[in-house]
């Protein structure tokens, strides 16, 4: 089937006076992660609760598996999981016993003794949920989110919390998904997740798409030079000692420095003559450039760049 597993069309969500989705127009593929970036409040989550059939849209149009989220919800049930931020599981239930419930209601569920062990649950499967850590918890609903084997899953924040090792785990489970042909729509504050999960990123801001692509797509490949200093950097004169031109941006870093981003708009003119050009400049300048060094742009760079926002904590 080559219908899109999720299409959105100027997708609009008001609540009374705030418009949380302004115009919103992407769409999924099965057998693919489609990761929405973004900081708080930009609208992810309203965009993904419109698309469970959670919430009505109040404008534009949105097709999930091909149906209409909230007019076919009966006949999307069974083929669709879904992982809220939290809650979804009676605080008294008991772990297995719960996800063994939750299996009980498709035709060809997954074992769950298996899924409790691959998110490292085994160990709490007699336990009630709301003793459960904050960590075992999301664990848990995402288990019951992909228990019954669905098409399409929706992965509010899979990882928010998580410790490294349970982080890794879903990761693992969310590559095996997509392996498996399901559509994975998730939604994260962390760019490393997004590029290491996703085929395809939807970086939305202020409820509408500031940008899409694959991550290398949205990274261009491209590198960047940068330095921190506690001098004075004139950025015009520097830019003027670049080879064949560069902008160079700046930021106050934690430790109350500066730290500065030299980028080129052709990705082939940074080379070593144009990162010599920098330290001959720093050099004539009395400029001590320190953690100097040539990295490959993330995508919260480009996020940055595109919003003039952290991707984080807003
Ligand atoms: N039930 C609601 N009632 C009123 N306003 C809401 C409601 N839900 C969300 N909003 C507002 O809509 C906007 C978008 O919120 P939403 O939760 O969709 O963003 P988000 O990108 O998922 O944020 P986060 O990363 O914090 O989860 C915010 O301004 C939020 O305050």
């Amino acid at each position: 089937m080559d219908t899109a597993a999720v299409e959105v069309v100027d997708l609009v969500k008001r609540y009374g006076t705030t418009t949380a989705v302004t115009g919103l127009t992407f769409s999924a593929r099965r057998g693919a992660v489609t990761a929405l970036l973004g900081p708080n409040g930009a609208g992810k989550t309203s965009t993904i609760e419109v698309c469970e059939g959670f919430r009505r849209a109040d404008g534009g149009r949105v097709r999930v598996l091909g149906l209409d989220p909230v007019a076919d919800a009966a006949a999307l049930k069974p083929r669709v999981g879904v992982m809220p931020q939290s809650g979804g599981v009676p605080t008294g239930a008991r772990a297995a016993e719960w996800l063994r419930l939750m299996a009980s209601f498709h035709a060809r569920p997954i074992d769950p003794r298996l899924l409790l062990e691959r998110l490292g649950l085994t160990s709490v499967a007699a336990t009630p949920f709301r003793r459960l850590s904050g960590g075992q918890q999301q664990r848990l609903s995402l288990a019951c989110a992909v228990v019954g084997r669905p098409e399409l899953v929706f992965l509010d924040e899979p990882t928010a919390g998580l410790d490294p090792q349970a982080r890794m785990a879903t990761w693992d489970l969310v590559t095996a998904l997509r392996g498996a042909g399901v559509a994975v729509i998730l939604t994260t504050h962390h760019m490393d997740e997004a590029e290491r999960l996703a085929d395809h990123v939807v970086v939305i801001d202020h409820g509408a798409v500031a940008a899409e692509g694959t991550p290398a797509e949205l990274t261009g490949g491209r590198r960047e030079v940068c330095f921190s200093t506690d001098a004075d950097v004139d950025a015009a004169r520097l830019e003027a000692a670049l080879p064949r031109g560069g902008r160079v941006g700046s930021r106050d870093t934690a430790d109350g420095r500066r730290e500065y981003t030299v980028t080129t708009e052709d990705p082939d003119a940074l080379d070593p003559e144009f990162l010599a050009a920098i330290t001959a400049w720093c050099a004539s300048s009395g400029v001590l450039a320190e953690d100097l060094r040539v990295r490959r742009r993330t995508l919260e760079d480009v996020f940055l760049q595109l919003t003039g926002r952290e991707l984080r904590d807003q």
